[in-house]
């Protein structure tokens, strides 16, 4: 046997399977170790799908397609990208949320993610040099997992996320996944459950807090930034005291992205554009409502607001169309318990008669009024019957976007909210939702996931070789998926449907690439963007490993 044949076979990023050609497996020394007949991808991705179909269950679909990616990330791919609309809520949310709960007891594979330990912070570079093997790594998705999804805290088994987030950077925009690498920032969990399981593969302690976290998070961002110069650094699923914390420290030094942040906020905002493209309503007229005004829900309202200051309005009018509901009710400016992000929107007691009774969302709405409800609370059916009754009394099309994940958490579905508003909401979820039927007419239901421009987004960043990620890019990437749904179709959906997703990475890419060169951040120069964007595109397809 040829010394590297085994090494091969067993390497994901080389291996092709059945589809080794004669001439290499002869020049290979992998002769005799496969069956003769050589496959085509073509043939390899009709046998493995079919294979897929015979599984039971969305999580014994997903743990198949991983074992496909463990080891052929060509032919994992190729699947994918053929399936996108069809894999995205098994490879994506909502069956990731499971193998992340479940993720020690169905280890098999590390997945070639970086798993670094706060108890060993002196071997981080010798970790990421190890996980990046001499690949040229241009992209990390990071997650410490304290706020994974709506589920919370699941230390290491949080991994997945940085995984799955990564997946989709490929399937979706091309992102070549030899180029990528998965970091979960393993500071203990305070999730009682992993700590007594024996199982459990992350490291048994509660959560680090304070200087110690903060210098381990800044160590992890110097090296990668050293090992790695040409970086573009995701962050996911950190907590709430964490999140925003963290990308104000480095956004306006390296490139860097808070999907939670950034990602949520654009694409609500596309929606909203969506939603009033279809209504035909002016933003500078819309009355804001964000339930659950954590790390997401912040985020949205700050991208919002910051629409509303470029449509015109003053920084005082812009601020009196938002209202913030929380756990406490309705959020007021003489809360000691305000996070920084909430303070700039909470509200003056003296707005209302009644400000000490507006503690429930219900209460909220009956003496605002919003015309737009977003939901990022962790709280499932909190948009009740009558609180969408409420809402659409007073306004003709109420947007309502319940959008906390995975399903068991959204705060309503798509169904229920056409239903009780006779087909007048425009409606976005964050998990997919299949098409209402409703009085004749077929409401397709928009996915207001951030899955859906982070992965233009970065693609559109690494081709301009952007110096940062500013402002700018973001509110153009949420713009450029207008003009894709037609506004005039009866039921039309509010943002572009999934089975595009490929294309409008493309199209989001190329708005943030040119935005940054025209504000002079491409570290080279740059003459043609759109081609710049289609050079750095990855295809799945097999690569002549012979000389
Ligand atoms: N669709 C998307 O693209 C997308 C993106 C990011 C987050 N999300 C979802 O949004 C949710 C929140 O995520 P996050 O990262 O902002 O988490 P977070 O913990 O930072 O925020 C959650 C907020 O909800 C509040 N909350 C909890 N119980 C509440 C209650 N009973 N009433 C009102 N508010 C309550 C919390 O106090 C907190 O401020 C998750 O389910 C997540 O999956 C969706
Ligand atoms: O991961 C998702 O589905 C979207 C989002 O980043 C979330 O945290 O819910
Ligand atoms: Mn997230």
């Amino acid at each position: 046997m040829h010394e590297n044949a085994q090494q091969i076979l067993n390497n994901p990023f080389l291996n092709k399977g059945t589809a080794f050609t004669m001439t290499e497996r002869q020049q290979l020394g992998l002769v005799g170790l496969l069956p003769p007949h050589v496959q085509t991808i073509d043939d390899q991705v009709k046998q493995t799908y079919a294979q897929y179909l015979t599984k039971p269950s969305m999580l014994e679909k997903r743990i198949f397609l991983m074992s496909i990616f463990n080891e052929n990330r060509v032919l994992f791919y190729k699947l994918f990208s053929q399936r996108i609309a069809e894999f995205m809520p098994i490879v994506y949310d909502p069956t990731i949320a499971d193998t992340i709960e479940n993720y020690s007891s169905l280890f098999v594979n590390p997945q070639n993610a970086a798993f670094l330990s706060i108890d060993d912070p002196d071997s981080m570079a010798a970790a990421l040099k190890n996980t990046a093997s001499g690949r040229n790594i241009k992209l990390i998705v990071v997650t410490d997992a304290e706020g994974i999804l709506g589920i919370g805290d699941w230390g290491t088994q949080g991994v997945d996320i940085s995984v799955g987030k990564l997946m989709v950077y490929t399937a979706a925009a091309g992102i070549d996944p030899s180029e990528v690498l998965p970091v979960v920032l393993d500071v203990g969990t305070n999730r009682q459950s992993l700590l007594e399981d024996p199982l459990y593969l992350g490291n048994r302690h509660e959560r680090v807090r304070g200087d110690r976290y903060y210098d381990f998070v800044d160590r992890f961002v110097q090296t990668a930034e050293e090992l790695f110069p040409d970086l573009y650094l995701h962050f996911e699923d950190f907590g709430r005291s964490n999140a925003a914390n963290i990308l104000n420290k480095y956004k306006d030094k390296i490139v860097t992205f808070n999907d939670d942040i950034q990602g949520t906020g654009i694409i609500v905002l596309a929606g909203l554009l969506g939603a009033l493209n279809i209504s035909g309503e002016a933003f500078t007229d819309q009355v804001y409502m964000s339930f659950g005004a954590g790390t997401a829900g912040a985020g949205i309202t700050q991208r919002i607001y910051e629409e509303m200051l470029q449509q015109g309005l003053s920084e005082e009018e812009a601020r009196s169309r938002f209202y913030m509901v929380d756990k406490q009710g309705l959020l007021f400016d003489d809360d000691p318990d305000l996070t920084p992000e909430q303070k700039p929107f909470a509200r003056k007691r003296s707005e209302f008669a009644n400000a000490d009774e507006l503690k429930t969302l219900a209460d909220a709405v009956k003496a605002v009024h919003p015309t737009i409800l977003v939901g990022t609370s962790t709280q499932p059916g909190a948009f009740t019957e009558s609180i969408v009754k409420e809402m659409a009394a007073h306004t003709a099309r109420p947007i309502i976007f319940p959008l906390s994940n995975p399903t068991k958490l959204a705060e309503a579905k798509a169904e229920d909210l056409l239903k009780w508003t006779n087909g007048k909401a425009l409606v976005a979820t964050g998990i997919p939702a299949a098409p209402v039927e409703l009085d004749g007419v077929t409401y397709e239901i928009g996915q207001a996931n951030n899955a859906l421009v982070y992965p233009g987004l970065g693609l559109g960043t690494i081709a301009a070789k952007a110096r940062l990620l500013n402002d700018e890019m973001i509110s153009k990437a949420a713009h450029s998926l207008g003009g894709i749904v037609d506004p005039t179709e009866p039921g039309a959906a509010v943002l572009p449907p999934v089975t595009k997703l490929d294309i409008f990475s493309q199209t989001v890419a190329e708005a943030v690439a040119k935005s940054a060169v025209a504000q002079n951040l491409n570290k080279e120069p740059i003459d043609n963007v759109k081609k710049a964007v289609a050079d750095l595109k990855w295809v799945p397809e097999y690569k002549e490993l012979t000389d």
